[in-house]
């Protein structure tokens, strides 16, 4: 997923940096980085949860009033700490970016870098291929006098020539802060404002949540081909698109946004009630009777208590987790996941003892989680257990920044319903059907159109048989290895950036 912020103010923004980036480690646990400018970029990044990779002594260095940071869960290239973001350039200008997404169309923008400006990436995080883009198309301007319309024209060529999903925040050195997202709007991205007695600050942010922190009123989404940058002066300029296809992730509702933020105007929270209040109709329908509905924590907890409410069953939290296990499904191997997954969650009996359980999970990827939940719950004494997912089966992978898994991984791509009851050992299974879905977040309720890729198969920047194969061989032999383009490098003008 990754977490990205950016602030710009009259005082030092390292400390909103951190806040910020704190209210975003859901997104990303695999390294974390910041990046902030006082006339010389500082920078430090490494591998780690941000207490990890952040101590008091970076922390003292990474001066300036614009910054940037980022939580990594990787999708591109290696976990090596050198791939960590931001990423910092230094022509034409210092540019410091850091982006959510995936960009899919790596190797192509790759050789048109290379045959058009002479500039090959160094790694193989995308992330170089958004920033060398759009510095390659700032080099043709008059860097003497670079403009808003300027800036504006690099960001639109890059959006045409960079293809995947991308919501993107960049320092420009001597120049401001600016953000963009990719021209389909597939990761969130927001704007907030804080008044302070020597001005304005202004960020940036993955999601709404960590402007609650930090006491910032929400501006607005940044969505589909959109792009905002705050000059020197402070001035917001905004570049709208005329209205075009939108197709943001529905499993941001779903499960990888944080219940308190707000996404197009919609409450995360709020939406995970309705997938719940709407499975409704196919429990009812499928004849279980449950004594009890409970949900997996955390992210089945809204879901679950719609159910209930919905169709008139107590819901209890039976399941309590060990917050300290961190995410199962983005664990490379199933040995791996599965010893999360023992660890996590540990059932309280007396609740379960003689009852029959309905219990509600955002999703079901693999079968890890709900085949051991379902054997936990029947070790507690659970006579009979139904497994509810409040997302709709998922039969492809994600290539837009969610590294779920590839298709041979995913068991509703491989298996009937029936067959994922019996793998899972349940009595039932339920998922929420994909036109539900489509109704909640579908074109006609004013939220734009979603993607709804990883259960329809339907990719919303076309076809991308080419991609999906490119991953699967890659990760076939050994996904973690870097792979380096050789040739030249991109040339540097001014100095690197002081790592801290
Ligand atoms: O079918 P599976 O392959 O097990 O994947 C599905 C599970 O993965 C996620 O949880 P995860 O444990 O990653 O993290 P969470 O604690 O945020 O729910 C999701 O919430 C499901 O519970
Ligand atoms: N999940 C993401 O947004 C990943 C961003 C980028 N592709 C990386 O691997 O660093
Ligand atoms: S494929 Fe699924 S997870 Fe990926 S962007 Fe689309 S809806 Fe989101
Ligand atoms: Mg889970």
């Amino acid at each position: 997923m990754c977490g990205i912020v950016g602030f710009f103010g009259p005082d030092d923004v390292v400390g909103d940096i951190v806040v910020g980036l704190t209210a975003l480690q859901h997104r990303g646990q695999d390294a974390a980085g910041i990046a902030t400018f006082d006339g010389n970029f500082h920078l430090h990044k490494g591998n780690g949860l941000i207490n990890d990779v952040f101590k008091p002594k970076h922390l003292k260095k990474l001066t300036g009033n614009i910054g940037i940071g980022h939580v990594r869960y990787t999708t591109q290239g290696s976990n090596d700490a050198e791939l960590a973001q931001p990423f910092t350039t230094s022509y034409p200008f210092g540019l410091a970016m850091v982006h959510n997404g995936n960009v899919i169309n790596f190797r192509s923008a790759a050789k048109r870098l290379h045959e058009k400006y002479h500039v090959l990436p160094k790694t193989s995080n995308d992330l170089e291929l958004i920033m060398y883009t759009f510095a390659s198309e700032l080099r043709l301007k008059n860097l003497d006098a670079l403009s808003v319309v300027d800036i504006f024209d690099a960001v639109e060529t890059t959006q045409e020539l960079v293809k995947g999903a991308y919501a993107t925040i960049t320092t420009i050195a001597g120049h401001g802060l600016l953000a963009f997202n990719d021209p389909l709007g597939i990761r969130p991205l927001v704007m907030g404002r804080r008044n302070t007695p020597d001005g304005p600050v202004f960020a940036f942010a993955s999601e709404s949540t960590c402007f609650d922190y930090l006491d910032f009123e929400l501006i607005e989404d940044i969505g589909p081909g959109q792009a905002v940058f705050i000059d020197k002066e402070f001035n917001v300029h905004f570049k709208n698109q005329p209205a075009k296809t939108k197709a943001f992730c529905v499993f941001e509702h779903i499960y990888f946004a944080r219940e308190d933020s707000v996404i197009h105007g919609r409450l995360v929270a709020r939406e995970r009630v309705r997938l719940g209040k709407m499975l409704a109709r196919k429990v009812i329908e499928s004849g279980i009777q449950p004594d009890m509905v409970i949900d997996v924590p955390s992210s089945g907890y809204f879901a679950a208590s719609g159910l209930a409410e919905a169709i008139g069953v107590p819901y209890r939290r039976v399941l309590v987790k060990n917050n300290h296990m961190g995410r199962s499904f983005i664990v490379s191997s199933q040995a791996g996941r599965e010893d999360v997954v023992k660890k996590k969650l540990n059932p309280i009996r007396e609740f379960v003892e003689g009852k029959k359980i309905a219990v509600v999970d955002d999703s079901i990827v693999r079968g890890t989680t709900s085949r051991r939940i379902v054997r936990i719950l029947r070790e507690a004494g659970a006579t009979e257990v139904y497994f509810i997912s409040s997302a709709p089966p998922i039969i492809s992978p994600c290539i837009y920044g969610i590294d779920m898994a590839m298709s041979t991984e995913l068991i509703a791509a491989n298996y009937t319903e029936e067959e994922i009851c019996r793998y899972i050992e349940a009595d039932k299974v339920i998922y929420q059907s994909l036109e539900d879905l489509q109704t909640l977040f579908g074109e006609d309720k004013g939220h734009g159109g979603s993607c709804f890729a990883c259960f329809s198969g339907q990719y919303p920047t076309g076809d991308v048989t080419k991609y999906l194969r490119h991953i699967q061989e890659e990760r076939t032999s050994h996904r973690q290895k870097e792979e380096r383009p050789t040739g030249t490098s991109v040339s540097a003008k001014a100095p690197a950036p002081t790592e801290h």
